[in-house]
């Protein structure tokens, strides 16, 4: 199956040539991906990874760390922004639990909320201005802990998987991974998060510069993400790595999910075209990463949120995308 033979495909439909835009670059991928010319999204799914950082300690989010806890109650209670969005078009949304500080009762099972998957590796990551955030042995752990949890919603036939996060502190790990993989200067990679005052940006910039010069000589990808990473971003990674194992669509959110694929696709290079860029957040530095991938986002609302919210909001853009391969007359179809 080539690029081509959908082109042509595409190019018959009732339609001026190209005026579905991006839709129709979005109709390739997938069929390219699942190597079909009719292609199908199956039982999509969210899942959002929640842990905490002990960075958070030193006072670079505008919030304390224990909102990363009551938010994942808030999930499990189908409360949060992720939880409506993905009701609203029909995502099945899984939360798993891989290093928040705090325990959770066991699962009630409210209808439209979220499962947990209580997978947790260690009550939060270390503050990496002290000492790495993961042991080499956690940050495997959290790498299966998001490899199982792909390998969970395949075995249930999905093909469409979405990433998101929770974790106070993590649009820092994001910012400095960032700024070790693609190599832009660290003042480029680091925003505001939940929404630093301008003293509070300043104070979280000298942080950041301290860590990324304690772990300026470490090369392999993996110590990296160890050292300045979460154990949420981790778990992301492995669950990047294991969709495109199992050639699924992969849902791109913002800047922390970002964050994630620039560690993943240095393990495997084949990783990006199975990635849809579901929005641009604005958090500083997105853009940025975007350009340097090279990719078109789908959507730019002003989002900065994660959760995997703008993969639940671009979904019905892969649907109409799939839907237009699929269902669309061709124009030899038309009455004279
Ligand atoms: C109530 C609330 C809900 C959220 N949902 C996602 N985030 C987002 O904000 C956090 C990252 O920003 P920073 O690095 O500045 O802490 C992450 O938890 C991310 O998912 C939230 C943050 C808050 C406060
Ligand atoms: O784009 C994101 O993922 C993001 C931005 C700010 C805060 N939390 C998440």
């Amino acid at each position: 199956m080539h690029a081509d033979r959908i082109r042509q495909l595409i190019d018959t439909k009732t339609k001026p040539l190209g005026a579905l835009g991006q839709l129709e670059d979005l109709a390739v991928q997938i069929a390219l991906i699942q190597q079909t010319e009719t292609p199908a999204l199956l039982h999509p799914h969210v899942l959002v990874f929640a842990a905490d950082h002990g960075l958070a300690a030193e006072g670079v989010s505008a919030y304390p760390s224990h909102i990363t806890h009551g938010m994942v109650h808030n999930f499990m209670a189908g409360g949060a922004a992720i939880n409506v969005f993905c009701r609203q078009n029909g995502l099945n949304l899984l939360v798993c639990d891989v290093g928040v500080n705090g325990s959770f009762d066991t699962q009630a099972g409210t209808p439209g909320a979220s499962t947990l998957v209580k997978y947790k590796i260690r009550a939060g990551s270390r503050n990496m201005n002290l000492e790495p955030a993961m042991t080499p042995d956690e940050c495997e752990a959290a790498l299966d802990a998001g490899k199982t949890m792909v390998n969970g919603v395949r075995y249930r036939n999905c093909n469409v998987v979405g990433f998101g996060e929770m974790g106070i502190g993590n649009t820092s790990s994001a910012a400095l991974l960032m700024h070790r993989f693609t190599g832009l200067p660290l003042v480029d990679c680091v925003g505001r998060g939940t929404g630093l005052d301008d003293a509070g940006l300043a104070h979280k910039q000298a942080v950041l510069r301290s860590v990324a010069d304690r772990y300026a000589d470490l090369t392999d990808p993996l110590a990296i993400l160890a050292a300045m990473g979460g154990l949420e971003i981790a778990a992301m990674v492995g669950g990047l790595l294991q969709a495109a194992e199992e050639q699924m669509v992969i849902l791109i959110d913002g800047f922390i999910a970002t964050a994630a694929l620039l560690v993943a696709r240095t393990i495997n290079p084949d990783l990006d075209r199975f990635c849809v860029f579901c929005h641009e957040s604005d958090e500083a530095g997105h853009r940025l990463m975007l350009d340097y991938l090279n990719v078109q986002p789908l959507l730019r609302l002003r989002m900065r949120l994660g959760e995997g919210t703008g993969c639940a909001l671009a979904y019905p853009l892969l649907q109409a995308a799939v839907g237009m391969l699929n269902e669309m007359a061709s124009m030899d179809s038309l009455q004279a």
